[in-house]
């Protein structure tokens, strides 16, 4: 299984993720440009295409802000300096409140205006004048602009158009149109139709020499600001600039409608359900059926590490496994209770702040050779932890898989219990947390 493209793969900056941890499981260190950048995120829409009464950039893709996504995708590159999410008058505290609980540490809010054109305005000027609210930061010579509502936007794609913006003045990135687009005459019919293979779709991010594109909005019109959705096209009439265009990865469509959100909360759920962390404590008896599921697994998902052994304290196995994006810990035991051992798992993994960005996933595994199932008393306890662990982000689920040594239908129930596995790490389903399910 590939894993998709998405701005959280690589790690991110904040709430303790490091980089560097990222560029370990991405290989080498990607370059960095010979010039200063920051970058503006524009979010002070109302998404009145998609409907409902909470602006898009708000909506909660598996609990978190899917502007966080985006802030959090910008934040993980070292080399953007500053940024400046834009945001409507009345999301100025709730977009705070955002920064703050998901530990975004470089990033400012900025007042926004009635159109995106006067809100990207509005965040470039806060590089030239400040304002009330919000500090004068230091000009970039290059500045990206990024729709708030794109979440999934990599380093590479970054690191193009601000090369390219640096020999060109303005670059942004481009999509093959996915429908032909045709004109119609004022009766309503077909007038011509364009030949698709000549144009492009202009998708986000784009960059810009600073200069270039501030001053294309200090000239342009209230037309222009109040019509207008290109930033390339005023870098053109007004800077005299022609933009570099460059083919961008498929992921970078823009959240408009309600499907968009859908579409964006797959794209996620795909990220954090590649890899699993496999912690292990069985005695012989359970060794052959402990490796048969670890086999299985292996066939669906990445196991990141496997660890046979109890847990001490602080363990740095743990750390290193989090801070490479593994989310999700299956603890496979063959004795009554393993209580114990996952009170410690989740002390260790609130440690390490993972679960502020991304819900962590443990799924208690008993291997019951007897087929007599957990006493009643040992249920309620990982009941009443994983209640209260929910809290925190860390979802909790019990799995006992029965089995007998001479069981033919041994090889069925691991299938079993391994796409019961999947499915939990792979719906992060706060419903289902405390539940104990059988294979
Ligand atoms: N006055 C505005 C309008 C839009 N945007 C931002 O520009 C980006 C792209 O715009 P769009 O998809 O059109 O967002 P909305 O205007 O919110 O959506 P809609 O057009 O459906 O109302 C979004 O991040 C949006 O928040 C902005 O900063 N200020
Ligand atoms: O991709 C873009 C090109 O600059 C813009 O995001 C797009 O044009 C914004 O338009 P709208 O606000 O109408 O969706």
């Amino acid at each position: 299984m590939e894993a998709p493209a998405t701005g959280l793969w690589k790690g991110n900056a904040a709430a303790g993720e490091s980089s560097s941890a990222a560029g370990e499981a991405a290989g080498p260190r990607p370059p960095v440009p010979p010039v200063s950048v920051a970058a503006v995120l524009p979010a002070g829409g109302s998404g009145e295409r998609m409907g409902g009464g909470t602006p898009k950039q708000f909506c909660a893709l598996l609990g978190r802000p899917l502007i966080s996504y985006t802030v959090g995708a910008m934040e993980r590159i070292a080399w953007i300096s500053d940024i400046v999410v834009v945001v409507s008058p009345e999301n100025i505290e709730i977009m705070r409140s955002i920064l703050k609980k998901y530990g975004h540490n470089r990033t400012v809010v900025v007042q926004g205006g009635m159109t995106r054109h006067r809100s990207i305005f509005n965040g470039l000027e806060i590089f030239v004048n400040g304002n009330c609210v919000s500090p004068l930061l230091k000009k970039p010579e290059v500045v990206i602009v990024h729709d708030a509502v794109r979440p999934f936007v990599e380093e590479d794609i970054l690191f193009k158009v601000v090369m390219a913006a640096k020999e060109h003045g303005a670059a942004g990135a481009v999509r093959p149109l996915v429908s032909t687009v045709i004109a119609s005459s004022a009766d309503g019919c077909l007038d011509h139709s364009l030949d698709r293979a000549k144009y492009r779709a202009s998708e986000m991010p784009q960059a810009f020499l600073f200069d270039i594109i501030h001053q294309a909005y200090h000239q342009c019109s209230d037309y222009d600001l109040d019509f207008g959705t290109e930033c390339l096209h005023l870098a053109l009439k007004y800077s005299k600039t022609n933009a570099k265009l460059i083919e961008g990865p498929p992921d970078l469509w823009k959240v408009t409608y309600k499907r968009d959100l859908y579409a964006a909360d797959s794209l996620i759920k795909d990220t954090v359900s590649q890899q699993i962390c496999l912690i292990t404590d069985m005695k012989e008896d359970a060794v052959q059926v402990g490796f048969l599921l670890h086999e299985t697994l292996k066939s669906h998902v990445k196991v990141v590490e496997s660890l046979s052994r109890s847990l001490p304290k602080n363990d740095n196995h743990l750390q290193n496994v989090v801070s490479r994006q593994c989310y999700n810990f299956i603890c496979i035991n063959d004795k009554s209770s393993d209580f114990q051992e996952i009170c410690q798992l989740v002390e260790t993994l609130e440690n390490t702040n993972a679960s502020v960005l991304y819900s962590l996933v443990i799924i208690s595994v008993h291997l019951d050779i007897l087929n007599s199932a957990s006493s009643c008393n040992e249920n309620q306890s990982l009941t009443k932890l994983a209640k209260e662990i929910k809290k925190k982000n860390i979802l909790l689920y019990g799995l006992i898989i029965h089995y007998r040594k001479d069981n033919l239908m041994l090889e069925e129930t691991i299938d079993s219990a391994a796409a019961l596995i999947m499915a939990l790490i792979r719906e992060r389903n706060p419903v289902f947390v405390g539940q104990i399910l059988e294979a």
